[in-house]
C-alpha cells in the first residue's frame, strides 16, 4: 500500500502513526509512505498561499498522484482540504480517523516568564496565521500585536525561538503528533472546521483499498466532520475566511459555528442539534442561518 502525504515533519509523523495502525488492523498489509511535495510546501511566504488559490495548494499534487495511480491512498489533515470546492471526482473518502484534540494553543519561549498570553507585555508580537485565530484573539487581547507567521510547525517554532515573536499560536495536535513538549496555554477559542481530524482518501471505485481503509474509520468522527464540512461548503470557506465550526456528538450531533470580521469586532454565531444521520443537513442549516443573518457580507469583506 503506497500512502502519499506531504513531506513536512508533521505530515510524515502523522503518516508513520497511521501506517503502523493500519498494518496492525489489516493482517499482512505493508504500508510504504510516499512523500509528495505540494505547491503549498514550495511557497511558504506570506501571501503566497492566496496567490496559489487557497488551501487546495496542500492537496492538488497528492490528488493527481492518487488519480494517476502513483499512490493507492492519501493522508490529509481535514483542515487542509478546501471547503469552497468539492473534492475531485476520482477521489473518495476512505476513512476518517478518530479525532484528537481540536484546540488551539499559544506556545511560549522556553525560559520566558510569560506562560499565558495575558502575561505578555503590551505591544508584544504574537505570530498566528489563521484569520480565524486572529479575529478571536484580537478582541480578547487588544494590547497584543497579532502578526502573520507562515511555514510548517517546525519552522514556526524556530521563528519563536529566534526571538521573532513572543508567542505563536498553533494547533495543539501538531505538537502532540510531533512529540514536542513546549510551554503552552490552551486557548478557549472556537476551532477550525476539521481541526484534529486526519482523513484517508482512496481512488473512487477502488474496492480493495476502500475495504482496508474502512478498518481505520471512526464513525462518530465521520459524522462530526460531515457536519462541519457541510457548513464550510455552504459558506464557501477557503483558507483566508474567518470561519470557525465545531461539532460534538453526545447522543445528538451539536454544531457550533461563527463567522468573524477580520478584526473580530463583528461576530455572528449559530448553533443547532440534529441526529447524527443528518450531519450534512445540520451543517447546511447552520451555514444557511449564518448567511441569512449577513455572514456572506462579513466573509466578502474579510
Ligand atoms: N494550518 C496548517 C495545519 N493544518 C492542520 C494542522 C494541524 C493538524 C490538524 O488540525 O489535523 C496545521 C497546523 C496548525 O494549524 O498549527
Amino acid at each position: 500500500m503506497r500512502l502519499g502525504t506531504r513531506p513536512s515533519a508533521l505530515a510524515m509523523a502523522q503518516a508513520r502513526t497511521v501506517a503502523g495502525e493500519w498494518e496492525r488492523r489489516c493482517e499482512g498489509l505493508r504500508v510504504e509512505i510516499v512523500p509528495i511535495t505540494t505547491s503549498g510546501d514550495r511557497h511558504q511566504g506570506i501571501g503566497d498561499l492566496l496567490a496559489l488559490g487557497g488551501k487546495g495548494a496542500f492537496v492538488k499534487e497528492i490528488d493527481r498522484a492518487l488519480i494517476d495511480g502513483e499512490i493507492d491512498a492519501a493522508l490529509h489533515c481535514a483542515k487542509d482540504l478546501p471547503g469552497d470546492v468539492p473534492r475531485p471526482e476520482g477521489v473518495a473518502l476512505g476513512a476518517c480517523l478518530e479525532r484528537e484534540d481540536a484546540g488551539d494553543i499559544a506556545v511560549f519561549r522556553d525560559g520566558d516568564v510569560a506562560r499565558t498570553l495575558a502575561d505578555l507585555p503590551a505591544g508584544a508580537r504574537v505570530g498566528t496565521s489563521a484569520v480565524r485565530r486572529c479575529a478571536q484573539l484580537m478582541q480578547r487581547y487588544p494590547q497584543l500585536r497579532f502578526e502573520p507567521v507562515r511555514g510548517n510547525v517546525d519552522t514556526r517554532l524556530a521563528k519563536l525561538d529566534k526571538g521573532d515573536y513572543a508567542a505563536i499560536v498553533l494547533a495543539r495536535v501538531g505538537l502532540l503528533r510531533l512529540g514536542v513538549e513546549r510551554v503552552h496555554e490552551r486557548l478557549d477559542i472556537l476551532p477550525a472546521v476539521g481541526a484534529g481530524v486526519l482523513v484517508l482518501e482512496c481512488r473512487a471505485g477502488d474496492r480493495a483499498v476502500a475495504e482496508q481503509a474502512e478498518r481505520l474509520d471512526h464513525a462518530p468522527t465521520r459524522s462530526r466532520l460531515a457536519a462541519e464540512r457541510a457548513l464550510l461548503a455552504v459558506l464557501r470557506g477557503s483558507c483566508d475566511t474567518p470561519i470557525a465550526g465545531h461539532a460534538r456528538l453526545r447522543g445528538e450531533l451539536e454544531l457550533r459555528a461563527a463567522v468573524f470580521s477580520r478584526d473580530g469586532a463583528r461576530v455572528l454565531t449559530a448553533s443547532r442539534t440534529a441526529p447524527a444521520a443528518e450531519a450534512e443537513r445540520l451543517g447546511a442549516a447552520v451555514g444557511g442561518e449564518l448567511l441569512d443573518r449577513g455572514a456572506g457580507e462579513l466573509i466578502h469583506q474579510a
